[in-house]
């Protein structure tokens, strides 16, 4: 061995030894998520691999334990993946999970039968490790995430890692094949560098990553109202205001819809009873919308809809069609069948750039006016 070498070993060991305890650390703090607990013990299993090739090295003829290193880096490299398979940001399918089971478990029997061939098994490991490093990557191909970007530096290393292993079971093959036995070390210490970098880079990307998500999901969750499951008015007001002011739109529609004598609905059948009737209407109302129309709870029983690119008369369409709809729903109680209905008031913003506080008080007041020519009614400011 050159003096390089043992530096490069002794630092992978050390590190993969300190990437395994931080990340069964994170596991306990994150309410046991299971992939850190695979990553910890992936880790553990490259360090006790590293640990077992240099036992191997050194005393040359231990064909045994180089075949048991070898085992243990296959070993290690499976549970990586396995790690990233139950990540909430890049899961996997069950059936592509099997598929590689299946070739961890028909990989560990070749080497351990290769195992009696001596230079055969760290071929076959390499190989069988390059590839399980090529189906990790694969977790993350085609996958919608927010992170792309992020993603990309663990793939860049994944493939980058798979690639020299490969190379490296191509140069021992070919070594062995033409009898010759030349210093592969450089390569060697290659595949240890490349390592390194993937493990600190799952060290410092990857719980970064689903502590983003976490807040992004919170923050999700803070921005639905809990009843209807739609925006809460301050997300409302934000995706609206937005919407106007994107100038690719000659004009917006806003519907607001507020259910008629809901006080009474309430006083005369119960709270619950009331929370069903909203949580119902809610539903109707997001229903058959276009993706780009913006629907919210703004608060009690009223309920707001944007409709970028609609002119008075389509909104005006929408609306009968939504208040028809809410008119036809049938609420059990008891033996009786309970309707409700809903009065509609539309504003629509002929100009870009048109103001979002103009236009809601707009639509206020032709809501006040369907109210007050007797409700169930679709009134437009003008
Ligand atoms: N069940 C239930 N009731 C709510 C909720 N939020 C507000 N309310 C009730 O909604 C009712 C609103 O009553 P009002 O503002 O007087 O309106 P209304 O009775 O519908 O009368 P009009 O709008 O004039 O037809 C109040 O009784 C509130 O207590 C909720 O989340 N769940």
């Amino acid at each position: 061995m050159s003096s390089g070498l043992p530096t490069g070993i002794a630092m992978a060991f050390a590190i993969n030894v300190l990437v395994s305890v931080y990340f069964f650390a994170v596991y306990r703090a994150q309410q046991r998520n299971q992939s850190y607990l695979y990553w910890s013990v992936s880790c553990a299993l490259f360090a006790a691999g590293i640990g077992a090739s240099v036992i191997a090295h050194a005393a040359e003829g231990l064909q045994a334990v180089n075949t048991l290193a070898c085992l243990l880096l296959f070993t290690a490299s499976f549970g990586l993946y396995c790690g990233l398979n139950k990540f909430e940001l890049s899961p996997g399918s069950i059936k592509f999970y099997r598929r590689v089971r299946s070739i961890f478990v028909v990989g560990s029997a070749v080497i351990t039968v290769a195992g009696f061939y001596s230079t055969m098994v760290n071929v076959v490991a390499s190989v069988g490790m390059a590839l399980m490093f090529v189906m990790t990557e694969g977790l993350f191909y085609q996958r919608k995430s927010p992170y792309k970007s992020v993603y990309l530096v663990l793939r860049v290393l994944l493939l980058l890692h798979a690639f020299v292993l490969f190379l490296q079971g191509i140069v021992m093959l070919v070594q062995m094949l033409a009898a010759q036995d030349s210093d592969t070390r450089y390569l060697f210490n290659i595949v240890l560098l490349s390592h390194l970098l993937l493990t600190v880079a799952t060290a410092l990307v990857l719980p970064l990553l689903h502590v983003m998500n976490q807040r992004r999901q919170w923050q999700k969750l803070a921005n639905l109202d809990e009843l209807t499951g739609l925006p809460t008015r301050r997300a409302f007001v934000q995706k609206a205001a937005k919407s106007l002011s994107a100038d690719d739109q000659t004009c917006h529609s806003l519907l607001m819809v507020d259910i008629d004598h809901f006080k009474q609905v309430n006083d005369q059948f119960g709270h619950t009873f009331g929370d069903e009737v909203l949580s119902r209407v809610g539903k109707i109302l997001a229903e058959g919308l276009r993706q780009t129309d913006i629907v919210g709870r703004m608060g009690g029983e009223e309920f707001a809809i944007l409709l970028p690119g609609v002119s008075t008369e389509r909104a005006q369409g929408v609306a009968d069609r939504l208040r028809h709809k809410v008119s036809e729903l049938r609420f059990k109680q008891g033996d009786k069948q309970v309707t409700i209905t809903v009065s509609i008031g539309i504003a629509v913003s002929h100009e870009v750039l048109y103001d979002w506080e103009h236009l809601y008080s707009q639509a206020d007041q032709a809501l006040y006016s369907a109210k007050r020519e007797g409700r169930n009614l679709v009134y437009v400011f003008s």
